[in-house]
């Protein structure tokens, strides 16, 4: 299989800065985003919404195959709208409740499986910035641009404070700080796609570095692997 038009993966832990990114890179370049995210954390959504059970493999991968999601750019959040059964999502899917809830769903095969096709059709012209856990290992394996972004934990969890309490969620950082560790933890171990960096994919560890200065590693990155991004 090889990519239809560009693509440059972005994967990494949560807060370490695939979103903020992204989203530069792709207005940067004028490509197109997928929040890979966003369709866990919308599913993890629709299964509490139909009261399907967080463990149960059959259902929620027919609702993977089945969910109604549109992402409409331009708007909201992460600079896009995310729309679940014709309803505005994109603040509710950004709650701790929906952040584990995704990190749970996202552990079973047959639910990655089902949402693997929708995530490849994102790959339009005239390129895709793609930011998950295994956009580089799983989703885009042939692309030669991936980046793998990282920080501390301590770090992740005060930007990732700092950004809810901006949104206006009530937060406490200590219980923050401990779900990022144990959601580290179930990405990193789940048996399949786990999060790691691909073998070929730059890390760039942001602990300390502001994101000017990541968007330019980035950049210098992508320009190397592919020559025609100027
Ligand atoms: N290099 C950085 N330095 C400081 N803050 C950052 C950096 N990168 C991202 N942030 C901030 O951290 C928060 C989480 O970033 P985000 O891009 O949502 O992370 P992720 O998508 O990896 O979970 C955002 O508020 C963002 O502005
Ligand atoms: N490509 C992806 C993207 C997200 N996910 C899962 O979805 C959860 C939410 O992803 P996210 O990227 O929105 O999370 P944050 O990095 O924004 O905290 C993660 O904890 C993962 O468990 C995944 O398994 N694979």
């Amino acid at each position: 299989m090889s990519e239809r038009t560009p693509v440059v993966t972005i994967d990494g832990p949560s807060g370490a800065g695939k979103g903020t990114i992204s989203q530069l890179l792709a207005e940067r370049l004028g490509w197109k985003l997928l929040d890979s995210g966003a369709i866990y954390r919308v599913l993890a959504l629709a299964a509490l919404h139909h009261n399907v059970e967080l463990d149960n493999e059959d259902s929620l991968s027919l609702l993977a195959a089945h969910l109604d999601v549109q992402f409409i750019t331009g708007n909201g959040l992460h600079g896009i709208k995310v729309v679940l059964e014709g309803e505005d999502v994109s603040i509710d899917i950004r709650s701790q409740e929906c952040s584990n809830a995704a990190s749970k769903v996202a552990a079973y095969p047959r639910v990655r499986e089902a949402l693997l096709r929708r995530q490849r059709a994102f790959n339009e012209a005239p390129g895709l910035i793609a930011d998950g856990r295994d956009m580089g290992t799983v989703v885009f394996p042939n692309t030669p641009a991936k980046i793998y972004l990282t920080a501390s934990a301590e770090e992740r969890a005060q930007r990732r404070y700092n950004q809810l309490q901006d949104k206006g969620f009530d937060v406490n950082i200590d219980r923050l700080l401990s779900e990022i560790i144990e959601r580290d933890d179930r990405d990193t171990n789940r048996s399949v796609a786990p999060l790691v960096p691909a073998e070929d994919a730059l890390i760039i560890d942001t602990s300390g570095i502001g994101i000017d200065e990541v968007l330019d590693i980035a950049l210098t990155h992508i320009q190397t692997k592919l020559p025609s991004v100027s």
